[in-house]
């Protein structure tokens, strides 16, 4: 009857039965999770063993540009693992198969109607903690120690999770930035798994130290009632008016990688009469598109505090 769906927001992120075999146009520029175990296996703990739990911080792509992206707040979040009886350590981290970039805009490529997106977010759990990488311009910090038990269970947890969720969302988006904006579409990255990871250790019975500051880099669009468009199908598909399919592949052409100072300069005004100037944005969320009347101030990084679980907050 043509009547407006019911809307919950935030829009839940959509989960998954099984993770899709990646497609071979994707290429990573790094090899995703290179020495953690092939079947994304984690160790069995024994039940009375303790592990130590810690946070894990560094700025995005430290190991390349060192504290570059440190200055402006832009962190990758992990968590770390020290069995206290075997002196065995673990890292895991929840990040992109194809980068950053590939999981914020798409590929427009010749001959596909759709953009196309490389856009998987897996767990990777390997072997170790690299102490430099993390404390040279980061955090390593313990934040609980848990049982073997706790551990097995969690490990169980990671594989459903990783399971289901299966694709990296860069954006928040929500009304203004004061704290009781309505939040339109919550970000599904590194340090949305840490937290998911510290929740369950937390409803699995772990205590987390107290007080222990706790900040989170985000990147928020701001923006007024989002409106569904569609699908790949719906708006690409043959049979559809190909008006809207344009207006957004069209919005996405000044996002892909410049190939010259002079086409930086020209992308970057189009992406600004678009997002600033025209107040549009088209945010791609659950393998779906929503236009964002986009308000100011319009695009903002944050480095915030989310606390850790514990009875006080009740989270
Ligand atoms: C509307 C116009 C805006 C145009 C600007 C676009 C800017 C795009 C994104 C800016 C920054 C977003 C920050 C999001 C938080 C990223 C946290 C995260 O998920 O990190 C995961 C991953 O990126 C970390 O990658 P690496 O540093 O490579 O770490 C992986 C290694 O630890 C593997 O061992």
């Amino acid at each position: 009857a043509g009547g407006r769906r019911e809307q919950t927001w935030p829009v839940p992120y959509r989960r998954f039965d099984h993770r899709p075999k990646p497609d071979p146009f994707c290429q990573p520029m790094y090899p995703f999770c290179p020495t953690g175990s092939p079947d994304g296996e984690i160790p069995q703990m024994k039940d009375q063993d303790i592990i130590e739990v810690y946070r894990l911080q560094t700025p995005v792509w430290e190991f390349k540009y060192g504290d570059l992206l440190g200055h402006f707040h832009i962190m990758h979040d992990a968590i770390g693992f020290r069995n206290m009886l075997t002196g065995k350590n673990y890292t895991m981290e929840w990040y992109e198969l194809f980068q950053l970039g590939n999981c914020t805009f798409p590929h427009l490529r010749p001959g596909i109607e759709a953009p196309f997106w490389c856009n998987q977010g897996a767990a990777c759990f390997y072997d170790g903690i690299d102490d430099l990488h993390w404390k040279e311009n980061g955090s390593l910090v313990k934040v609980s120690e848990i049982t073997g038990d706790i551990f097995n269970k969690l490990a169980q947890w990671v594989k459903e999770d990783n399971r289901t969720g299966i694709y990296y969302e860069t954006w928040t988006v929500q009304t203004d930035p004061s704290p009781n904006a309505t939040v339109w579409f919550k970000s599904y990255d590194c340090s949305a798994f840490v937290l998911r990871t510290y929740q369950t250790l937390f409803e699995l019975g772990a205590v987390f130290k107290s007080p222990i500051q706790t900040n989170y880099t985000r990147i928020f669009l701001y923006s007024g009632e989002p409106t569904y468009l569609g699908n790949d199908t719906t708006i690409f598909g043959l049979q559809c008016n190909k008006t809207l399919g344009k207006e957004i592949t069209s919005f996405y052409f000044p996002f892909r990688p410049p190939q010259s100072v002079k086409e930086l300069i020209l992308s970057l005004l189009e992406i600004v009469n678009k997002v600033v100037l025209e107040k549009t944005f088209y945010l791609y969320f659950n393998f779906e598109y929503w236009y964002l009347p986009i308000k100011k101030p319009y695009v903002k990084i944050t480095y915030e505090e989310i606390p850790l679980p514990s009875k006080s907050t009740g989270a």
